[in-house]
């Protein structure tokens, strides 16, 4: 067994004598409490998942485990002479809670290169798509078409699951997974964008620096890739990738089939597409000013003129943060180090700093700044990568990161089949009623 399937396993042993003390104990502690807007309006705030890969703080911001970007960033081992960690050291961390040592990390980049043969059928099959799919509808049907490659699956049809045993399926399809989609993405992006003309794996880089050299290009890209990848790994279970893919695999389908599930939520414009959304909407106001950079005054009236049209600002704007998202942040800096006179990167300044009070005058958004959706995009075209629909890949790659982390953990614990219940507008407005009418007999009393 490697060491970090060993730490896992140890981890989850004791960790289900938490979950059965917390069940037994204490099942019938209330959390949370259901409105009538928070039922209407997407559930926002209401407790009612339960992860440790990730915890999101509305002012500070993602925590890996506990740990700050930053904490991540600089304690994780990292490939020779390189800034950022190895991608597969930051997957140890995940899923055990662990900081590895760069001999673990180093076992885990081993073990994933002997996972990462991409079945020859994905090839055909996305050669026979479309060249004009969208790339995420080209990665969820590459990443679905490989279910036949399922553990989990496997071992459900000869009947050796039980409760017990079902992570250890979920791991070793979790591991394949991720070792096999950067493959996936970059094979996805030449077939696009670049004629087909492939570029095979080299089997010495790690999954970062395999990534920008499959993709054709150059270092320092790769540090990009190794960045890109841990930054939009996870944001705690209720966002809609994390979400979904963790519903899907609560009805014990496999790894396969959610991660492809969570993928198609990361593909809608207000989520991971925003990053996209992002790009267009720049070029399409550059374009309209003929290349001109804009003034702060012509900045500003694009942004109301967005507004008015019924548009959001995409990059802009969260459902629980209330601040600059860290990962914004931590991209600004990176852009600050590496680019700081590039004109787009300055662009994006502008909009940082024009952005916010437009959206506090307007009033509607809960949360005026930025996402990590309007920082991503600049890196990503100043390296050459300038197909920004392919940019919600990148993002998919890197949140597999999370999800898988996350329903290998939910098999481990054995959670069960998810099953909120619904009700109907008559019924709320029965609620609404009773409400109404003891508010008045209090009041009479
Ligand atoms: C990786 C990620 O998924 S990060 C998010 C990426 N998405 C984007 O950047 C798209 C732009 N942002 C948004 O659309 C929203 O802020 C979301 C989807 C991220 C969050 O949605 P919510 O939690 O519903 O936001 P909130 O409660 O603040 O919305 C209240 C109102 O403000 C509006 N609003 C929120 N953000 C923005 C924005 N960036 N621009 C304009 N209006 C906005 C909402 O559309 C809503 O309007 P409505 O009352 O007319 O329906
Ligand atoms: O948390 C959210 O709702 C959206 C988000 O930023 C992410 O999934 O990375």
């Amino acid at each position: 067994m490697s060491t970090l399937k060993n730490v896992l396993a140890k981890k989850i042993e004791e960790h289900r004598k938490r979950t059965t003390k917390l069940l037994v104990e204490s099942g019938d502690v209330k959390i949370s409490d259901v409105t009538i807007a928070q039922a209407i309006g997407g559930m926002r705030g209401v407790k009612g998942l339960v992860t440790d890969i990730s915890y999101l703080d509305p002012f500070e911001g993602i925590r890996f485990r506990g740990y700050t970007i930053q904490e991540v960033m600089e304690g994780l081992p990292k490939p020779e002479g390189k800034d950022y960690p190895y991608v597969e050291g930051f997957f140890y961390l995940l899923l055990t809670g662990d900081i590895p040592t760069k001999e673990q990390a180093e076992e885990v980049v081993e073990d994933m290169k002997h996972r990462a043969k991409v079945p020859e059928y994905v090839f055909d099959i996305l050669r026979a798509m479309p060249r004009d799919s969208h790339p995420m509808v080209m990665f969820s049907a590459a990443i679905v078409s490989m279910q036949r490659e399922s553990e989990f699956a496997k071992a459900y049809n000869e009947g050796k699951f039980n409760k017990y045993n079902s992570w250890e399926y979920m791991y070793e399809d979790a591991l394949n997974l991720m070792a096999r989609l950067p493959q996936v993405g970059a094979f996805i992006y030449r077939l696009k964008y670049k004629g087909d003309t492939q570029i095979d794996p080299d089997p010495t880089l790690d999954l970062g620096g395999n990534f920008a050299h499959m993709m054709g290009l150059e270092p320092p890209y790769d540090e990009v890739a190794r960045m890109y990848f841990i930054l939009h790994s996870d944001h705690e279970s209720g966002n809609v990738s994390a979400h979904t893919t963790h519903l899907v695999a609560s009805a014990l389908s496999d790894a396969y089939y959610s991660l492809s599930a969570g993928i198609n939520g990361l593909a809608g414009p207000l989520h991971g597409l925003a990053n996209q959304e992002v790009l267009a909407w720049i070029q399409q106001f550059m374009e309209k000013l003929g290349g001109q950079v804009p003034t702060t005054e012509q900045l500003k009236k694009i942004v109301w003129d967005t507004l008015n049209s019924g548009h959001v600002i995409p990059g802009y704007g969260h459902a629980v943060l209330r601040k600059t998202d860290p990962r914004y942040t931590s991209q600004r800096e990176y852009c600050l180090k590496h680019l700081p006179d590039y004109p787009l990167f300055q662009l994006v300044s502008k909009l940082y700093e024009v952005v916010p009070d437009i959206l506090k005058e307007q009033g509607k958004a809960k949360n005026p700044w930025p996402n990590v959706d309007a920082q991503s995009g600049v890196i990503q075209w100043y390296y050459g990568l300038t197909e920004y629909d392919f940019y919600t890949v990148l993002f998919g790659i890197g949140r597999a990161l999370g999800v898988l982390a996350n329903i290998t953990w939910d098999r481990a614990l054995g959670y069960p089949i998810e099953r909120p219940k619904s009700v109907t507008t008559d019924m709320l407005e029965e609620y609404a009623k009773q409400a109404q009418e003891a508010k008045s007999n209090e009041h009479r009393a």
